[in-house]
């Protein structure tokens, strides 16, 4: 999609930049962006690596506006092709961005939040910390020793604890983030909220539903591909194919007697027809294909891009 220069917000005196939200898998970063931009962009689900595109939302207020790039969690050890990709999305998340939300939960910083912050330290850009999930907290006073630790790890611009599930208002963390964005025109109309496709979407919302449906079940190398995306006024029509690396896989997304398939495909079509406003139908199919995830070209011809 073409950037376009905005009309209808005034000029003069705004802010605009590329803000990117980062962490390891399962802070929280989805839920975060969802409730900053207002709406659901970036499927969460209770499965660590749900994401795993590059996913912006954009928000736009009459002060300016503010893109921001969900980037999949930076996952340690994993050496095969799906796993390079990831990370190469991750790092490229940082390409052309003027903020850095740094997300971890609070109490808890491991190995893996260290990594993220040795490619933050490596990008020379300004971060803030957000300590999400602190509604888990039973002593909040907890949070003192966790807010002075975090403060010798890096030089943020400041430390914001917070709840993506509790709390109303986020106000001050866009106060906070509009103050350290660059000054600059709106580079999106004010009415878009995404820069990705509805097509695209319709293959996130059917992952989402597997990863709710099939729990732990859920084969970790799993995608789904948009065949077909035909839309009429009042109908969308949409074919789609869930590859999974091997055959034993299949039978778990089918179910018994095509049970758990339907049910993923009627939860799907239920969410598609709210999204696009019109009728949907939507036919799933389950493919084998073998070891998708170890070949770096299947990988990409699945819709995984490798930065430019
Ligand atoms: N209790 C609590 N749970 C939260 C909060 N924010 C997110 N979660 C839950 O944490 C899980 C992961 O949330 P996501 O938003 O998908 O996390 P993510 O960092 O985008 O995960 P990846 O896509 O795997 O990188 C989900 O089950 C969320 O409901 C919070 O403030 N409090």
């Amino acid at each position: 999609m073409e950037p376009v220069v905005a009309s209808s917000i005034e000029t003069g005196n705004q802010r605009f930049g590329q803000v990117a939200i980062v962490g390891r898998p399962n802070v929280g970063k989805s839920s975060l962006l969802n409730r900053l931009v207002g709406q659901k962009i970036s499927i969460t689900a209770p499965k660590p690596q749900t994401t795993r595109h590059r996913i912006t939302g954009i928000l736009s207020e009459p002060r300016g506006q503010v893109v921001f790039v969900d980037t999949p969690g930076i996952h340690q050890g994993g050496s095969d092709a799906l796993n390079r990709q990831l990370n190469r999305t991750a790092r490229s998340g940082f390409d052309g961005v003027d903020l850095v939300l740094f997300v971890v939960q609070s109490g808890r910083f491991n190995e893996e939040d260290a990594g993220v912050l040795e490619l933050i330290r490596q990008s020379g850009l300004p971060t803030i910390l957000l300590i999400n999930k602190i509604d888990l907290l039973q002593d909040k006073t907890a949070l003192f020793p966790f807010l002075a630790q975090m403060q010798t790890r890096f030089d943020f611009l400041a430390l914001y604890p917070l709840s993506a599930h509790r709390d109303r208002g986020f106000g001050g963390l866009l106060d906070l983030i509009f103050k350290h964005l660059p000054s600059g025109e709106p580079m999106y109309d004010p009415d878009e909220v995404t820069t990705i496709t509805t097509r695209f979407m319709a293959a996130e919302i059917i992952r989402e539903k597997m990863a709710r449906l099939l729990h732990d079940e859920l084969p970790y190398k799993t995608t789904v591909l948009i065949e077909r995306f035909s839309e009429e006024p009042d109908l969308t029509e949409i074919d789609a194919v869930i590859y999974v690396a091997r055959d034993s896989q299949k039978g778990i997304v089918i179910g018994s007697g095509g049970k758990k398939l339907k049910d993923i495909g009627s939860l799907a079509r239920h969410d598609l027809e709210q999204m696009l406003q019109t009728k949907v139908m939507l036919r799933l199919w389950v493919r084998v294909r073998e070891d998708w995830a170890d070949d770096e070209r299947a990988v990409q011809s699945l819709g995984y891009q490798l930065p430019e």
